[in-house]
């Protein structure tokens, strides 16, 4: 069954019983304490369940000539009736070894009588009883509720008690603590249950009475009490009384109410007259009663007490989980068909929705007609520019439960215009398949022709600041949306620049090549970012770099009045210029990786030189990289080839989109499928660096793979970081 199942049951439940549960929690909390008061009162006897009945009974009697019973109340306080040697009542507390008196019982304490009450039957009689019965069992319905879905978020039972990333939410406190406490809780709550069904009559639950056939009671051979076998195997702890014979004649005898059957005792004999096993139903009602009250023992007291305390913390977290839910579903100001800005959220517990929320506000306030809704709501939006995704991931690698429909929505209803995409995913490394449902949406996309990207898919690891601040600074680029300070959760870093000078700066075509090198203490790996500000401006442009010999290589494209390509067009060798890497660690060289295949179009080759010659242990490197013409290719020939001397790279694939067989690097993976497919399957990793154009065609093409050759979605293999992309 469904999280959403369980999830609607448990909250369900949990809001048609709360205010009964408060009562009973409040209550039962209380009584578990009356067990732990009487266990510190002085006439608690110990060791019961070494003291038998035929050393224990004659020493009493000696005491006590005239005993007519004896009774074990709570499992500890041995209470003997009678007369005692000067003819009065006798009714004591005693130790059944020594004899010695203990304490007399007084009356029960009325303040626990009261609350025993109200947590049996609200002073309400039958009706009463009724409402705690019912309140009882949808206890257990919520406690079942909440293992199933402890269960469902652990991915399993044998799950069960691993760690949970502390992520300081509510929910993450109100999962841990049902974790501890959901056992007992439905111990409480079965136990009350049944207890109830016995009060009300719907469970019957007859002793059946002792049969004794005094025909044939005999009166030989007589015995003292002390050897009577069937009191040598009887301990204080497995009796509830002992009823002793009314008169010395041998057809008044014994009889034992033990846990869990009674029997009739010959007095003079010690023979067994007849013995009646308790059925079923009556130990279960026996259990019930011992489980739900605590007198078993004061550890178990202590542990109901503390259980039931954890309710009236479960019914607050629970309804704080629920409010924020609710509270995410933010009023739209525009109508969507009028709005550019389409963001969709997918979002469980509201931290994503409140990130697009936030970025929602910061269009509206810059005058875009934007729209904010769940991903469940995708329909056809007639004015959209831009479909912002930002979408969490739940399960395994699945939606969130308010994005889960999204995916065959989008299958059936397409747009009707064109327009740009982007995907912010949100999860945490925690899981296996991270951000995994962001993936499957940014494929998805990415296979619709009238969806184009607008930039590269992001990820945000457990609300990483500086995950947001990237995706923040790729989207401002390409939208020339300022993100200044609109987000309390996003801190915008100071951007400190330091001086970086030119070693060489050689044009081929259309593309230009930029050795750079920074101060002493800049450190930069290939992969990383190399951000400018051209024009002294807000305006920020960013190029991935690659790293040889300490010199930094940018490959960029010249563009017709570009502000970034312009810039680094015109500069010369020692010209400094101020800039600032900014680290982007999901698209370094992984260290783990058995293989690496590298695909790229254009200056998106640039990273890669870099890290081709960084494997110096010589792992199997495949590069696949597309130009358009051999013009395009020729700087990077001869260094290539160094590295396919020194085994840095392995294998060297090119494509010519515009001369001889006319092919994109696209085909050039096609051809190749079978080696993808291993290679991910032997742990590989694909590493993607360019166009989004071409990112959009790998991505289909290697889904299909994946599919085919693998059994598995490609979105498998991005959430395990083996397809790593950085495309633009
Ligand atoms: C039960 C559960 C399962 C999760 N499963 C995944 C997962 O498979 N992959 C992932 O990247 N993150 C997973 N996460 C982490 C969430 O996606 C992450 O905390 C996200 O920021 C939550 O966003 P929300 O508050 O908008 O729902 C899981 C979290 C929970 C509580």
């Amino acid at each position: 069954m469904t999280n959403t199942f369980w999830r609607y049951s448990h909250l369900a439940l949990a809001v048609s019983s709360f205010l009964f549960l408060i009562l009973a929690s409040i209550t039962g909390t209380i009584l578990s304490l009356e067990p732990v008061i009487e266990k510190v009162k002085p006439y608690a006897a110990d060791n019961l369940d070494e003291i038998n009945l035929a050393e224990s009974i004659p020493a009493l009697q000696k005491k006590y000539p005239d005993i007519t019973k004896i009774s074990v109340e709570n499992g500890q306080f041995v209470l003997i009736e009678g007369t005692d040697e000067n003819d009065n009542a006798l009714k004591a507390y005693i130790n059944p070894k020594s004899g010695k008196m203990l304490g007399k019982p007084g009356n029960k304490n009325e303040f626990f009588q009261w609350v025993t009450t109200l947590h049996r039957s609200l002073f309400l009689h039958e009706l009463g009883r009724v409402f705690i019965g019912v309140t009882a069992f949808l206890m257990m319905l919520i406690a079942i509720s909440g293992i199933m879905l402890i269960i469902k978020r652990q991915r399993g039972i044998k799950r069960f008690l691993a760690k949970i990333p502390n992520d300081k939410s509510t929910q993450y406190y109100h999962t841990v603590v049902g974790r501890l406490s959901l056992i007992f809780l439905l111990l409480i709550a079965a136990s009350g249950t049944l207890l109830s069904l016995n009060t009300l009559g719907i469970i019957k639950s007859l002793k059946i009475g002792l049969d004794v056939d005094f025909d044939k009671i005999k009166s030989v051979p007589e015995k003292n009490i002390k050897d009577f076998e069937v009191f040598k195997n009887i301990h204080y702890s497995d009796i509830k009384t002992i009823e002793f014979p009314f008169s010395e004649d041998v057809e008044d005898y014994f009889i034992l109410t033990l846990n869990d059957r009674e029997i009739a005792v010959n007095q003079i004999t010690g023979a067994i007259l007849a013995e009646s096993k308790y059925p079923f139903s009556v130990l279960v009602a026996d259990m019930s009663m011992k489980i739900h009250t605590g007198r078993v023992s004061v550890i178990w007291a202590l542990i109901l007490g503390i259980s039931s305390l954890s309710i009236l913390f479960f019914i607050y977290s629970g309804f704080a989980i629920t409010l924020k839910r609710i509270s995410k579903r933010s009023k739209n100001k525009h109508h969507k068909d009028d709005c550019t800005f389409i963001l969709l959220v997918g979002s469980e517990n509201g931290s994503t929705h409140r990130y697009a929320a936030s970025v929602h506000k910061l269009l509206l306030k810059l005058g875009k007609k934007a729209y904010l809704t769940s991903m469940n709501n995708y329909s056809v939006f007639p004015n959209a520019e831009q479909l912002l995704i930002f979408t969490s991931t739940y399960g395994e690698g699945e939606a969130p439960e308010n994005a889960n429909k999204f995916i065959s929505l989008v299958e059936s209803t397409p747009q009707k215009e064109s327009l740009n995409y982007s995907v912010l995913g949100f999860g945490s490394k925690f899981y296996p398949d991270f951000c995994q449902f962001a993936f499957n949406v940014h494929n998805l996309l990415s296979a619709k022709s009238w969806a184009q990207p607008l930039i590269d898919i992001h990820t945000v690891n457990d609300r990483s600041p500086q995950d947001l601040i990237l995706w923040q600074e790729s989207w401002s680029l390409k939208t020339d949306i300022p993100f200044s300070r609109f987000s309390s959760s996003v801190d915008d870093e100071q951007k400190a620049l330091s001086a970086f000078t030119v070693k060489s700066n050689q044009g081929s075509g259309d593309t230009i090549l930029v050795n750079i090198k920074g101060g002493l203490r800049t450190k930069a790996k290939s992969g990383d970012l190399l951000s400018i500000y051209p024009a002294n401006d807000h305006r920020e442009r960013l190029y991935s770099i690659g790293v040889v010999d300490k010199t930094i290589q940018l490959s960029v494209k010249l563009h017709d009045n570009g502000l970034g390509s312009g810039f680094l067009n015109q500069l010369k060798a020692n010209d400094k210029f101020q800039a600032r890497i900014v680290k982007n660690e999901h698209f370094n060289l992984p260290a783990k990786a058995s293989k690496v295949i590298m695909i790229s179009n254009g200056t998106g080759i640039a990273p890669f030189l870099g890290m081709i010659d960084e494997n110096k242990s010589k792992k199997p490197f495949h590069l696949y990289c597309g130009f358009k013409k051999s013009s395009s290719f020729e700087p990077f020939t001869e260094y290539l080839n160094t590295k396919l001397n020194q085994s840095k790279l392995t294998n060297l694939n090119v494509a010519y989109s515009r001369e001889g067989k006319k092919q994109y690097v696209s085909h050039l993976i096609e051809l190749d499928s079978e080696l993808i497919a291993e290679a991910l399957l032997n742990k590989a990793v694909i590493m993607i660096c360019g166009s989004l154009s071409m990112q959009k065609d790998i991505l289909l093409i290697l889904d299909k793979i994946c599919l085919k050759k693998t059994d598995k979605p490609l979105s498998f293999y991005q959430s395990r970081n083996q397809i790593l992309m950085d495309c633009y």
